[in-house]
């Protein structure tokens, strides 16, 4: 069975839908990406996935022994993030959070597994500076630090370049890249970034009124996929 299998799912607000007839199926070391224009409801449905929002049809099916709380989540950059007062390292702990239920403290095994996440992502000599000094592209690798910590088998990554420089976004693609590869974690990643999709990624799912499935090569050589592409500059070889 696949890591997530979505059916006919509607998603939205209230009674309201945003997006519907969706299908697609995440299976392990899958890197999917999703793509649309802006307010087409990506965010929407990372949210769904992960049980913030009901779906208002259709299904959200996670194999056996995974549950949304067990999916590592970088949401969209927002000002209150930046803005945190914690360490680092207290942030990347804090990936833990969902599985600490009422316990007060982190076990040393995980403590242990947040230093190897921040040494990964190239953060260790940060561990102790407060998060909100930190450049945007240094708070994207701790943010999917704390990501990895939540968990290492499915990825949700929300925009997680928006606002970097072509190096940081770099090394970050390149972060993203050895989770999926080295460590075998399936990645989902909203972007708008069609160049890297298309580059990064083994799955596309492009939202709209028909939302479209299917391989990098398939979408390459789709309509929707080559019209896309063409208007986003993306790489259509
Ligand atoms: N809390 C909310 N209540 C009602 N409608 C909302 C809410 N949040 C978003 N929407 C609407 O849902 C639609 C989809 O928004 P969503 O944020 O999912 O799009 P998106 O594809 O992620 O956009 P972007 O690329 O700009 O980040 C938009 O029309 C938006 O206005």
């Amino acid at each position: 069975m696949a890591l997530l299998t979505v059916r006919n799912l509607a998603v939205g607000y209230d009674t309201r839908p945003v997006l519907d007839q969706i299908h697609f199926t995440v299976e392990p070391g899958n890197y999917l990406c999703i793509v649309g224009e802006n307010g087409s409801g990506k965010t929407t449905l990372m949210k769904t996935i992960l049980g913030l929002l009901p779906p208002l049809a259709g299904e959200v099916l996670f194999e056996d022994g995974l549950s949304a709380r067990e999916i590592g989540y970088l949401p969209q950059q927002t000002v209150v993030q930046k803005d945190f007062p914690a360490s680092v390292k207290e942030v990347v702990l804090s990936g833990f959070q969902g599985k600490c239920g009422l316990r007060p403290f982190y076990l040393p095994e995980e403590k242990a597994f947040a230093l190897t996440a921040m040494e990964k992502m190239g953060v260790l000599p940060l561990a102790d500076r407060c998060f909100r000094q930190l450049s945007g592209g240094q708070r994207q690798r701790v943010l999917l630090a704390r990501a990895f910590c939540a968990a290492q088998t499915l990825l949700l990554l929300d925009e997680p370049v928006s606002g970097l420089d072509p190096q940081a976004t770099a090394d970050m693609y390149r972060q993203i890249a050895e989770l999926n590869q080295k460590d075998g974690a399936a990645v989902m990643m909203i972007t708008h970034d069609m160049s890297a999709a298309v580059t990064c990624a083994s799955h596309i799912l492009h939202l709209g009124n028909r939302p479209w499935f299917g391989t990098v090569q398939e979408y390459k050589n789709s309509r929707i996929g080559r019209n896309y592409l063409a208007i986003k500059g993306g790489v259509l070889s």
